[in-house]
């Protein structure tokens, strides 16, 4: 099969190809047609959805996946939010959501002052390309849970959704 994910970005390549093990996985240049920073599940997961269309117009494709990062309020607490979307040729949709993780207080203020949540963690955690490498959730959970472990979760939330409506 052939499968194309709407980002550069190798961690999220990697989660795919992590899941998608025999297939040919291919990247393409799509924008999310949200915000860069992403402030909501909703706002995250249109992200998601709009990388994976955008993929099935630009590389003809059997698959295609969109994988977003953002963050999200639960009261007053501010979390990492993560989602996917993969769509098939037919146009059948599917949607999943990664784990969260609470981000600090000082990350909160910088990310409402605008600037990106991967700009602000390579200062943090003194650290390069954060967002293509560990992740956020890799720094607050003590290099336990990678970006790439994290986006395989969703790949994986996704594939298995894929393959039972293939099933029914
Ligand atoms: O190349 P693309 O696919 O655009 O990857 P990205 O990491 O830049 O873009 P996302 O849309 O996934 O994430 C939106 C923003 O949140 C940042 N971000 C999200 N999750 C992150 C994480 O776990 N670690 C570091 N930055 C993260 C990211 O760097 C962006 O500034």
């Amino acid at each position: 099969m052939r499968i194309v994910i709407g980002s550069g970005n190798p961690a999220k390549i990697a989660a795919v190809k992590a899941v998608f093990t025999k297939d040919e996985v291919s990247p393409a240049d799509v924008p999310s047609l949200v915000r860069s920073q992403p402030f909501s599940d909703q706002e995250t997961r249109e992200g998601a959805i709009n990388r994976a269309a955008g993929s099935l117009k630009t590389v003809p494709a059997d698959l295609s996946i969109g994988l977003e990062g953002g963050v999200m309020y639960v009261g007053e607490d501010l979390y990492l939010c993560n989602w996917g979307s993969l769509i098939t040729r037919e146009n059948t949709r599917f949607t999943a959501a990664g784990a969260r993780v609470l981000l600090p207080k000082e990350i909160e203020q910088e990310l409402l002052k605008g600037v990106e949540l991967g700009d602000i963690m390579d200062g943090y955690a003194k650290r390069k390309n954060v967002r293509k490498k560990e992740g956020a959730i890799g720094i607050f959970t003590n290099d336990r849970i990678s970006r790439q472990d994290m986006f395989t979760h969703v790949v994986k939330l996704l594939h298995g959704q894929w393959e039972y409506w293939q099933r029914t």
